[in-house]
């Protein structure tokens, strides 16, 4: 099983690939093929929950999807993303709901949307014992502030604000970090500027690694952002088939014989 470690060492080698997952069977498609990272992201909130925005997710309902992904993961590293408010409101409680992540659902590191309210948490949560990938750049939780999901760092003020808030994470102790929807340009300063290895999500070529959100991925979202590409047609396929079920089943196709038990089965019983 790959290590926080492993991970760290991983960068300037191949570049890292991290998915989301939120259930069993999807990570384990996931871990077979060799994805370095799984990561249980609060974009279940809407990918998987039907919300419109990451902010109602619990700490429970997070809980409830890492041990999920955990137990059909044998060989990716599995990073719990805390929810809105789950973290960064009280030191304690932060620290007992990441801790839960690792302690009760089979977690090894947890990923905060960070800030710099966020540096001596960072640190805190890793003399304890709970790994920390960092995530700057666009932080979908602050949504409200933003009005949408708009680029992050296009002037030198606000790159050079996410340059030395990636400085102090990295210092912190933070293993990783992810960059979300920034120009290439700044993505490549930051990835520079650490030791840490760079996760980019619409960040351009030059992280250490690429993320996305599995939906998007495999073509299951009704709709993505324009930074992910979809390299299947899950969509499409699902529809395929249960267009065929009802029609099967409406014409009296299925159930077949074969999809039938005999009534010699019941014999024995009776
Ligand atoms: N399925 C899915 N994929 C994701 O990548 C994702 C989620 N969900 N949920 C949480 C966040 C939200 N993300 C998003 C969502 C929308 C844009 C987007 O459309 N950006 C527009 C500008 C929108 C605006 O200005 O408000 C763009 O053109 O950059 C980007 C990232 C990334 N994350
Ligand atoms: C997009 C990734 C980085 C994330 O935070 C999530 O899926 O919640
Ligand atoms: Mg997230």
């Amino acid at each position: 099983m790959p290590t926080v470690r492993d991970l760290r060492a991983k960068a300037g080698d191949e570049p890292i690939t991290m998915l989301t997952a939120y259930d069993a069977p999807t990570a384990a498609i996931v871990d077979d093929a060799g994805v370095d990272v799984i990561l249980v992201g609060d974009s279940v909130g809407n990918a998987t929950l039907g919300h419109e925005t990451t902010l109602p997710v619990s700490v429970d309902g997070m809980a409830h999807h890492v041990g999920a992904v955990s137990r059909a993961t044998e060989d990716a590293l599995v990073v719990a993303d805390m929810p809105f408010l789950s973290f960064g409101v009280d030191e304690k409680d932060s620290l007992e709901n990441a801790g839960r992540m690792l302690k009760e659902e089979g977690a090894e590191a947890v990923k905060i949307e960070s800030g710099p309210h966020t540096i001596d948490l960072t640190e805190k949560m890793v003399q304890l014992g709970i790994p920390v990938m960092a995530h700057l750049g666009l932080t979908p939780q602050h949504v409200n502030q933003y009005g949408g999901y708009p680029r992050q760092g296009t002037d030198r003020k606000a790159a050079d604000r996410i340059l030395e808030l990636a400085q102090a994470h990295a210092e912190a102790g933070a293993f990783s970090l992810v960059l979300e929807h920034v120009p290439s340009n700044l993505a490549a300063e930051v990835t520079d500027a650490i030791d840490i290895p760079t996760i980019g999500i619409g960040a351009g070529p030059d992280c250490d690694g690429q993320v996305l959100v599995i939906n998007d991925a495999v073509g299951l979202s009704e709709w993505s952002p324009s930074f992910s590409k979809q390299f299947g047609a899950v969509r499409e396929e699902m529809e395929c088939a249960v267009d065929d079920y009802v029609s099967a089943v409406e014409s009296g196709s299925f159930p077949a014989d074969e999809h039938s038990h005999e009534e010699s089965d019941l014999d024995e019983f009776y």
